[in-house]
């Protein structure tokens, strides 16, 4: 393998000899209501981007719900009465992602669709553009079931979050911004929520590289991955500047493959890599 160069073939450092610099992408799984979303935001916030013009950020994140497939009518009449199942992988649009994401690790622009949870639909008409960034954070409850998705990961974060306590964040969320009613979150929660996070998401799991105990509480695993991604940052910047230092794009590489290797870093991937495991883990 190439200097640079990732296990699924995109290129990571700053220096491609297209001028492509590809993304380090970042997978965030975890059950519903785990904190993702919230876990992504204290991430932008703490690099300085949650406020940034969308036009100029250096991380963005995207959520796997927009990629939720067009619903057939009978389909849709089954949603409404609360008698659909999207937590099962086949209520995804895998095609769509596989492409999108390719397309940003190629550096393209690409065009997303908001999520609309009370019409059970994506909204075409609101567009969202993400602009080629240096870090993408994809986050959602199957992101790492699709084998083909699953390997264009740099890093796999897995927000593990009680059960309990997900259910108890989902109910209040689901009526006050998603306009469900007690029932019909009871309802979905025991017969699709529940078994499908235990057949299809609970499962994957297996595959992060980092498991995040108690989502955005736990801010000292959201510190160790946000001193991770600056380096990745900085590095990157330095590789701008002086093109022979490109190999320092590796220096993510190594903590995804999870291989120690010698960097031109002062604080080496691997010492991150490994105080990102002890803390987890000691404490979790
Ligand atoms: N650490 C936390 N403490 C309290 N509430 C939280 C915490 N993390 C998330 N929440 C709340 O729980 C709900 C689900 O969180 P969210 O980040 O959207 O989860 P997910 O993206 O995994 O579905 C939201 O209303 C959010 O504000
Ligand atoms: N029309 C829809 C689509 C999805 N859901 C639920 O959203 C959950 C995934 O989003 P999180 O932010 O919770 O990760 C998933 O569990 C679906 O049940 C929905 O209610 N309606």
């Amino acid at each position: 393998m190439g200097d640079g160069e990732c296990l699924n073939g995109a290129r990571l450092n700053g220096g491609a000899a297209d001028g492509v610099k590809t993304p380090f992408l970042i997978g965030v799984a975890g059950g519903t209501a785990s904190g993702k979303s919230t876990v992504c935001k204290r991430i932008m916030e703490q690099l300085g981007q949650a406020d940034m013009d969308h036009t100029q950020r250096q991380v963005v994140t995207i959520s796997q719900d927009s990629f939720y497939r067009e619903l057939s009518d009978s389909e849709k009449a089954r949603a409404e009465r609360g008698l659909f199942n999207f937590d099962h992988p086949s209520a995804f649009n895998e095609d769509l992602m596989l492409q999108t994401l390719q397309d940003i690790l190629h550096g393209k622009k690409v065009e997303i669709s908001e999520y609309d949870y009370r019409r059970n639909a994506v909204c075409p008409e609101k567009k969202i553009t993400i602009y080629p960034a240096d870090v993408v954070l994809f986050e959602g409850i199957l992101v790492f079931y699709f084998p083909a998705i699953r390997d264009l990961f740099h890093m796999k974060l897995f927000v593990d979050t009680d059960s309990d306590t997900r259910l108890a964040r989902r109910v209040p969320r689901d009526i006050n911004e998603r306009g469900r009613d007690l029932d019909q979150v009871l309802n979905a929660y025991m017969n699709f929520v529940k078994p499908a996070f235990e057949e299809f998401c609970s499962p994957t799991k297996k595959f992060a590289d980092v498991v995040i105990p108690r989502g955005a509480d736990n801010t000292v695993a959201i510190d160790l991955i946000v001193q991770h991604i600056r380096e990745f940052l900085n590095n990157r910047t330095r590789s701008d500047h002086s093109p022979h230092l490109a190999t320092c794009g590796t220096s993510a590489l190594n903590l995804a493959n999870g291989r120690a290797q010698a960097t031109t870093h002062s604080i080496s991937p691997s010492m991150i890599s490994s105080q990102l495991y002890a803390v987890l883990y000691e404490y979790s």
